[in-house]
């Protein structure tokens, strides 16, 4: 954990916190235009800056959500010279996350889906943003863009998470979900 990661304000009543309890962020609420927000976790793939397979992202609050300046590298490559399809939605998922500094709850990915209007190309410049469209509940409906440099919109992503409490991630037995 780094000095700048979230800790948990979280815990069973009448228990001490405990070492995994520690290491999971309670996502304060951050106001906007801020320094860099903290990562989920060090080790985080999309964010951690501790991971070397991972992209490392870095983002921002702003006034409508959170943003991000990206490039993928060839680590990220699919056919050659455009990022892999799943490379960017890892990427827009974990921006996705970002957002619950907006809202300051715990929240899971349960739907991600995504148009790629154009490729998204390794060793360039992208600007990522994403906000909140909607809060029904639980239910957070959420929206991303991924533009070019000359501002055309080459991916859009839109995503339902679903706030969880704390046990989500403490339980080890979680059952195959049937809709
Ligand atoms: C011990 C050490 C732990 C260490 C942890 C460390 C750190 C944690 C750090 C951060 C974690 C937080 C965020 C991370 C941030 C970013 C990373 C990127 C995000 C991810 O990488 S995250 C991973 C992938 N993610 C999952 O791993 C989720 C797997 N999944 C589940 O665990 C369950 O699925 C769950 C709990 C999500 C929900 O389960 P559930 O049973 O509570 O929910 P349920 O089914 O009842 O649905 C509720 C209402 O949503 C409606 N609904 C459902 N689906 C819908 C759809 N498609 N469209 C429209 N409505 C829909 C229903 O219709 C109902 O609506 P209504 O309430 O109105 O009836």
């Amino acid at each position: 954990m780094t000095e700048d990661t979230p800790r948990t304000g979280t815990h069973e009543p009448g228990s001490e916190p405990c070492e995994a309890e520690d290491s999971i962020p309670t996502f304060p609420v951050v106001a906007s235009g801020s320094a860099d927000l903290p990562p989920h976790h060090d080790h985080c793939l999309g964010c951690g800056p501790a991971n070397p397979h991972g992209h490392q992202l870095r983002v921002r609050r702003d006034a409508h959500g959170v943003h991000a300046h990206h490039r993928f590298d060839s680590r990220h490559v699919g056919a050659p010279t455009i990022a892999h399809g799943g490379a960017v939605a890892t990427v827009l998922d974990d921006l996705f996350g970002f957002l619950l500094y907006t809202v300051g709850e715990l929240a899971v990915t349960r739907h991600l889906a995504i148009d790629y209007l154009a490729p998204v190309l390794l060793d360039t410049p992208y600007t990522l943003r994403a906000h909140i469209h909607a809060r029904d509940g639980r239910k957070l409906h959420l929206r991303a863009t991924i533009e070019n440099d000359h501002a055309h919109v080459v991916t859009t992503a839109t995503a339902l998470f679903l706030i969880v409490d704390i046990d989500h991630f403490l339980t080890t037995t979680h059952q195959p979900h049937h809709r």
